[in-house]
């Protein structure tokens, strides 16, 4: 893979005290939908707070090629949309370099026009299912012309001249999945229908919302969501303010918490419910973390975090909880590497479709610098060790560099445990941190980690 000439190597070692205060970058959930929406909806929508990481910039250029004009003025993104039903057939394929969230639900967007686009992407991206979208899409009358074997990319897909509203039970927790058949109900006559059994991030229905979409939500007695969207209404654009993404405060957060004395603040912090769920955990692992001025920005509930070194509990994380902290994972398997007894995590299919195999790559890693863990075929078992004694990689031994697969989150939670490990922990490359949290390394080495 021509990838492996550009890795890049980075080694993390026992830091001293983290302190400080900390932004973390936008949330990149809402900025994928603030780029798509906005260059769909007619006149301007201002946004502050972007995401500018590789997967953000990736839509924002699929949407420049398909007719929107995205320019930055200062702090701010400026987009001037085409009017829904108006986006334009790009000249070449759609480049999705490593993101899930904007290949997907760009195929909804568009997989319902008259005309044809081609979705590309990385070694990694190829390798991931996209057959999770191409099914209700073909459905909705979409042909899909190309495709490599089990329907992962390239893809070429060319919409009907009228899609079907479709009624459509999501099959397995994906935000994404759910979100692509709503995007593609936006340019269908009538109604479109999605079921949600298990609820997801709602990042779409209420940005949707906000655009103008005639959208709404019944959640039954058993507590499943109906989604409703009428198609071919108008979108007028929206100034947005994207609060830090949760996601990517888990690597601080996490790293306050086993780095013994530290004290650091996070601030602007999303707190929607749909995505909490490791702050939820680590509470209830004895994680000390303050939830300071909760207050509502822009629709969403933000607070500022206080997070403290605490002795950490193993706990059993339930499989319903998977949903709202579903990229967590790998970093919450980091904390249980320094949390005295067993956390047991389940419910964890959705890790295998990710960047990388997560359950693999995390129960590997993990492995390799001393931690006692058990891989199962949903769940994973990590065994702590508190303090951090004889974990990290062996100077003098096998190569224990972690393999991190093309896979950002595994950049950076093994990164994070090696703050805090006996011995440093080495990662074959960083590079893909640029597509979700480009910032990190000058944030966490601003609150004293030792990363180079
Ligand atoms: O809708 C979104 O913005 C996302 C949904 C999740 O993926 P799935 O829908 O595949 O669970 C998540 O892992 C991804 O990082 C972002
Ligand atoms: C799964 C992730 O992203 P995506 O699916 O957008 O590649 C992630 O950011 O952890």
């Amino acid at each position: 893979m021509s990838h492996a000439a550009a890795a890049k190597p980075a080694t993390a070692r026992k830091s001293p005290a983290l302190s400080g205060t900390a932004h973390v970058p936008g949330d990149k959930s809402i900025s994928h939908r603030s780029f798509m929406f906005g260059g769909l909806a007619s006149g301007e929508t201002r946004i502050t707070g972007l995401l500018e990481g590789e997967d953000v910039m990736r839509t924002g250029a699929a949407m420049k090629a398909m007719g929107a004009h995205i320019e930055k003025r200062g702090a701010e993104w400026v987009i001037r949309g085409t009017g829904n039903g108006a986006l334009l057939q790009p000249e070449g394929p759609l480049d999705f370099g490593n993101a899930g969230t904007g290949s997907r639900l760009t195929m909804g967007l568009v997989g319902t026009y008259d005309m044809e686009t081609t979705f590309i992407g990385d070694a990694s991206l190829s390798g991931r299912p996209m057959g999770r979208v191409l099914e209700p899409l073909r459905q909705m009358g979409v042909q899909v012309l190309k495709a490599t074997p089990g329907d992962r990319m390239p893809i070429t897909l060319h919409g009907p001249k009228h899609a079907a509203p479709i009624t459509y039970r999501v099959p397995m927790a994906s935000a994404q999945v759910k979100s692509a058949v709503l995007l593609a109900g936006l340019n269908t006559p009538g109604i479109t229908t999605v079921i949600e059994p298990v609820m997801t991030r709602d990042h779409t229905e209420k940005m949707l919302k906000g655009f103008g979409a005639n959208l709404s939500v019944e959640t039954d007695e058993r507590g499943v969501r109906h989604i409703f969207i009428e198609g071919q209404g108008k979108l007028t654009g929206q100034t947005i303010a994207v609060p830090g993404d949760p996601s990517s405060a888990g690597f601080p957060l996490v790293a306050a918490l086993i780095v013994p004395g530290s004290d650091i603040t996070i601030e602007n912090v999303l707190m929607n419910p749909t995505r909490t769920g490791l702050l939820l955990t680590l509470q209830e692992m004895g994680g000390q973390i303050d939830i300071l001025n909760p207050r509502n920005a822009g629709g969403e509930d933000v607070a500022d975090l206080r997070v403290r070194y605490s002795e950490l509990k193993g706990v059993a994380v339930p499989a319903e909880r998977a949903p709202s902290m579903i990229d967590e994972y790998p970093v919450l398997a980091v904390a249980a590497s320094f949390a005295e007894g067993e956390t047991l995590m389940q419910g964890l299919e959705e890790l295998r479709v990710k960047e990388s195999d997560r359950l693999s790559a995390v129960a590997n890693g993990l492995k390799l610098n001393g931690v006692d863990c058990t891989e199962g075929e949903a769940s994973l078992a990590v065994r702590g060790k508190p303090g951090g004694r004889g974990l990290g990689g062996h100077p003098n031994g096998r190569d224990t560099t972690v393999q991190t697969h093309l896979d950002h989150r595994i950049a950076m939670s093994f990164l994070v445990m090696g703050l805090a490990t006996e011995k440093p922990v080495t990662i074959d490359d960083q590079a893909m941190i640029a597509t979700s949290f480009p910032e990190f390394m000058g944030l966490m080495t601003g609150l004293g980690a030792e990363i180079e």
